[in-house]
């Protein structure tokens, strides 16, 4: 069986000029010291192959699920075409641009709604071509420039598979002696400083290896000095650092009762309890203030993740009135971006005055979801537009660099996977130490524990220390 490691094929892509060191123009117009040109595989049909392997077995150990194949022209096309083949997948063409007769498809091959398919890239800089390829939300890439590209896709809730990153190229050349040590150091000192998701002051400053990991440079309690910070972020910013808490745990119970056991047992563990209220069974005013009580004693935000969803005037009467009444007792809610910027006024009209925050939901969870690409882009702005009511997002990952906003991901247990019926979990270290959010919100985790304290403790340390160590990482 022939040799398919990532280290062979490292190899074997500079033996036939893939992968060539000098100075070279990007698209970008950045002139760069390594480039990578992928277009030479066609001409070696075994290298196109052991590619074509490679790609798939990364896609495998993800357990992607996916029903086609589309690869970004040209150059992952026919990588594409050989895993299409071999596999018996179905495959898609996406046009660089539309033909102007015909029938003017810019995707070429059979699809429908709702099917998924898995883009192949061949070279990611900083991920563009991905984003205009598709609305996805994986992507597998032969070659990973570790230039931002991973990081803005996750931003837009889309995860990046690498085959081969470039900091394992040049150590695997420098290793064979391909290459000397100052080529090599001088080309990591490149990538580290042209970071295409990092802004110019930030890559000026850049001393260190450029780390998978988002950005986190400033803490916790930095942010909540911040001049425009929303004051219940700050709040929470606040007694996040002093609970050393970037927990929120999800009490999905059914009955009042119970409800209040979970707030007062694991209310010293968690930063924010955040709630279905349309779930319990006994909901009544005064429960509402019991749990108040019990947030201030043990210095916690209550959440009622109600995802608002109608017209202003709706909302603002679903949100101060009816049974919940959920303004008078509930510090944070939330809202789809899907109605347009008035469900925030809607929900500002009754909230702001109270001195409550709203987090926009960006992305989700759930296998599937809609909220992705533009969509995010969407709701990020709408946040931006009115930021004396909203303090942050319901979201996968980072979404953006702003640090007044906070970022709170569901879909968290401490083993990857998901449930039946869609929902998709990621780990502490994962959503908080690599996708670079704030805070996360765990429910059955914690709450199908035999020992619900125990289980909310290894949340709630598995969460600060993806914390601590993402700083510590700068
Ligand atoms: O995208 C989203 C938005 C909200 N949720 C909510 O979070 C919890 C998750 O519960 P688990 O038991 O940890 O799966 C639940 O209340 C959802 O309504 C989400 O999962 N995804």
């Amino acid at each position: 069986m022939e040799d398919v490691s990532v280290e062979s094929l490292i190899l074997k892509l500079h033996d036939v000029d893939a992968v060539k060191f000098g100075e070279y123009t990007l698209k970008s117009g950045l002139v760069t010291p390594i480039y990578i040109d992928l277009r030479v595989l066609v001409s070696h049909p075994g290298l196109m192959n052991q590619v074509s392997r490679l790609i798939y077995r990364r896609v495998k150990e993800e357990g992607l699920q996916f029903g086609l194949v589309c690869g970004v022209p040209y150059t992952a096309l026919p990588l594409a075409t050989i895993i299409c083949s071999t596999q018996q997948l179905p495959m898609l063409i996406r046009r660089k641009e539309a033909k102007d007769y015909g029938t003017k498809k810019m995707v070429e091959g059979s699809f429908r709604e709702g099917d998924t398919c898995l883009i192949i890239e061949d070279t990611v800089t900083s991920g563009s071509s991905i984003l205009e390829t598709a609305d996805v939300t994986d992507a597998v890439v032969l070659m990973d420039r570790e230039q931002g590209g991973t990081e803005m896709l996750a931003s837009r809730g889309i995860r990046l598979l690498p085959v081969i990153s470039m900091f394992k190229l040049l150590d695997v050349l420098q290793g064979a002696e391909r290459i000397d040590g100052t080529t090599a150091q001088s080309v990591r000192r490149f990538i580290q400083d042209n970071n295409t998701f990092r802004t110019k002051k930030e890559n000026g400053g850049a001393t260190k290896r450029a780390c998978p990991d988002l950005k986190r440079e400033q803490s916790y309690a930095e942010r909540a000095q911040l001049p425009n910070v929303h004051p219940l972020a700050r709040k929470l910013l606040t007694l996040m650092e002093e609970k050393r808490s970037n927990l929120c745990v999800s009490a999905d119970v059914t009955s009042g009762e119970e409800l209040l056991q979970l707030a007062e047992s694991l209310g010293p563990k968690i930063c924010v309890l955040k709630t279905h209220v349309d779930i319990l069974k006994d909901f009544t005013l005064d429960l509402s203030q019991k749990l108040q009580a019990v947030a201030d004693q043990h210095h916690f935000l209550i959440f009622e993740d109600r995802k608002f969803a109608d017209i202003g005037n709706t909302v603002k009467h679903q949100y101060e009135g009816g049974a919940y009444q959920i303004s008078s007792w509930s510090h944070i809610v939330n809202a789809h971006a899907v109605p347009g910027p008035g469900v925030v006024r809607g929900l500002s009209a009754a909230g702001q005055p109270l001195g409550r925050g709203c987090l926009l939901i960006a992305q989700m969870s759930s296998s599937g979801s809609l909220a992705t690409g533009g969509y995010t882009t969407a709701a990020v702005q709408m946040a931006e537009e009115h930021p004396d009511f909203v303090m942050g997002f319901i979201c996968c990952s980072k979404v953006t660099q702003n640090p007044q906003f906070i970022h709170m991901t569901p879909g968290v247990q401490l083993e990857t996977g998901g449930d039946a019926l869609g929902q998709q979990y990621a780990t502490p270290e994962e959503v908080i130490g690599r996708r670079g959010s704030d805070i996360i919100i765990v429910g059955r985790g914690i709450l199908e524990a035999s020992d619900r304290l125990k289980a909310a403790e290894s949340y709630r340390r598995a969460g600060w220390d993806a914390y601590t160590k993402a700083r510590s990482s700068q």
